[in-house]
C-alpha cells in the first residue's frame, strides 16, 4: 500500500467558542482528487491553512508527505505591475534548492519551463502579467503552484470568476497533474460542476459537522438534507449539479435556482 499523501485524524479546529469541525478524519491517497464545498465560513479555507501549517490544531494531527502547492483565487494583475508570466512562475522554484552559478541558474531556466509547459503557456509567458486574461493568468498561477513539483497541490477557488471555458481548462490542468505525477488535490469549491468530472472524493462542510465520501453518496437530497438541516434539493440540470435549498443563503454555492431554466418548476420553493 503507498504511503498517503495527506493524514488527518482526530482534527478539532476553533476560534474562540466556535468550532470549525471535531473528530475529522481524512485521509488522502496520493493523486486523489477531493473537492471541499460548504457554506460561506464553514471552514473551508481554513482546512486548507491547516494543511498548510498555518493553523494549528485544538486536538488530533494532520500529517503531509512531501512539498505542498497552493493555487488562490484569481485575481487580476495590476497593469502596472512589471512582472511576466514567467517571472511569477519563477517564484515558485525559488529557493536554496537552486542558488547561484551558472549550472544552477540554467536548472532553474528548465524548470520554470516545464511548469509552463504543464499549463500550455508558452506562447503568453513572457508578456507583461498584467495584460494576460484572467485564465491565461490563472493557468499560470497553476504553473507556479506545480513548479516546486508538489505532492500536494491546495487549490482555494481557482476558479472563481472565469468563464466556463477557461474553468474547464484550468480544471483540466490541474487534473492532467495529478494523473501525470500522482499530485494528491484538495479543491475548495463553491460550484462543484466545472470539477465534476474530476472529483474522486467529496468533503462537505456544514456548521460544525460534515460528510466525507464518493460524489455520488455526498451529493444526494438526503445526504445535505441531513447535513443543512434543512430542505434540500440536488439535481442535475444539463451537466450541472445544482443544489436546491430551503434556506437558499444556506445553500448558496452551486447553482442559483434561479439561473437554472425551470428549476422552479421542478422543485416547489419549501418552507418558506
Ligand atoms: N485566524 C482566524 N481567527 C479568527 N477566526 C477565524 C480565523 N480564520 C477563520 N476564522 C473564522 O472561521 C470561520 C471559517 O472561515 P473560513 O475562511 O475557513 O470559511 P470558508 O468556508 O472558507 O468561507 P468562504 O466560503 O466565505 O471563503 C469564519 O467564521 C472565520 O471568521
Amino acid at each position: 500500500m503507498t504511503a498517503p499523501a495527506v493524514e488527518i485524524r482526530g482534527a478539532r479546529l476553533s476560534f474562540g467558542h466556535r468550532v470549525l469541525w471535531s473528530d475529522f478524519d481524512l485521509t488522502i491517497a496520493p493523486g486523489e482528487f477531493i473537492a471541499v464545498l460548504g457554506p460561506n465560513g464553514s471552514g473551508k479555507t481554513s482546512l486548507l491553512r491547516t494543511l498548510l501549517g498555518q493553523y494549528r490544531l485544538d486536538a488530533g494531527e494532520v500529517r503531509v508527505a512531501g512539498s505542498v502547492g497552493y493555487v488562490p483565487q484569481q485575481r487580476p494583475h495590476d497593469e502596472d505591475v512589471p512582472l511576466r508570466g514567467r517571472d511569477l512562475v519563477g517564484l515558485g522554484v525559488d529557493g536554496a534548492r537552486w542558488g547561484v552559478g551558472f549550472r544552477r541558474r540554467a536548472a532553474r531556466r528548465s524548470a520554470v519551463d516545464a511548469a509552463i509547459d504543464q499549463v500550455d503557456a508558452r506562447a503568453f509567458a513572457d508578456a507583461p502579467l498584467g495584460l494576460l486574461s484572467g485564465g491565461e493568468q490563472q493557468r499560470l498561477r497553476v504553473a507556479q503552484a506545480l513548479a516546486s513539483d508538489p505532492a500536494v497541490l491546495l487549490c482555494d477557488e481557482p476558479l472563481l470568476s472565469l468563464d466556463p471555458k477557461n474553468q474547464a481548462r484550468v480544471a483540466q490542468l490541474i487534473d492532467r497533474r495529478r494523473r501525470a505525477a500522482s499530485t494528491a488535490v484538495v479543491f475548495v469549491t463553491h460550484e462543484i460542476t466545472p470539477i465534476l468530472p474530476f472529483v474522486d472524493r467529496v468533503v462537505y462542510l456544514v456548521d460544525g459537522r460534515f460528510r466525507i465520501g464518493r460524489t455520488a453518496d455526498v451529493m444526494t437530497s438526503e445526504t445535505l438534507t441531513e447535513l443543512y438541516r434543512s430542505p434540500v434539493e440536488v439535481l442535475r440540470v444539463a451537466g450541472r449539479l445544482v443544489v436546491v435549498g430551503a434556506d437558499d443563503a444556506s445553500c448558496h454555492g452551486q447553482v442559483d435556482a434561479g439561473q437554472v431554466p425551470g428549476t422552479n418548476e421542478v422543485v416547489p420553493e419549501t418552507g418558506r
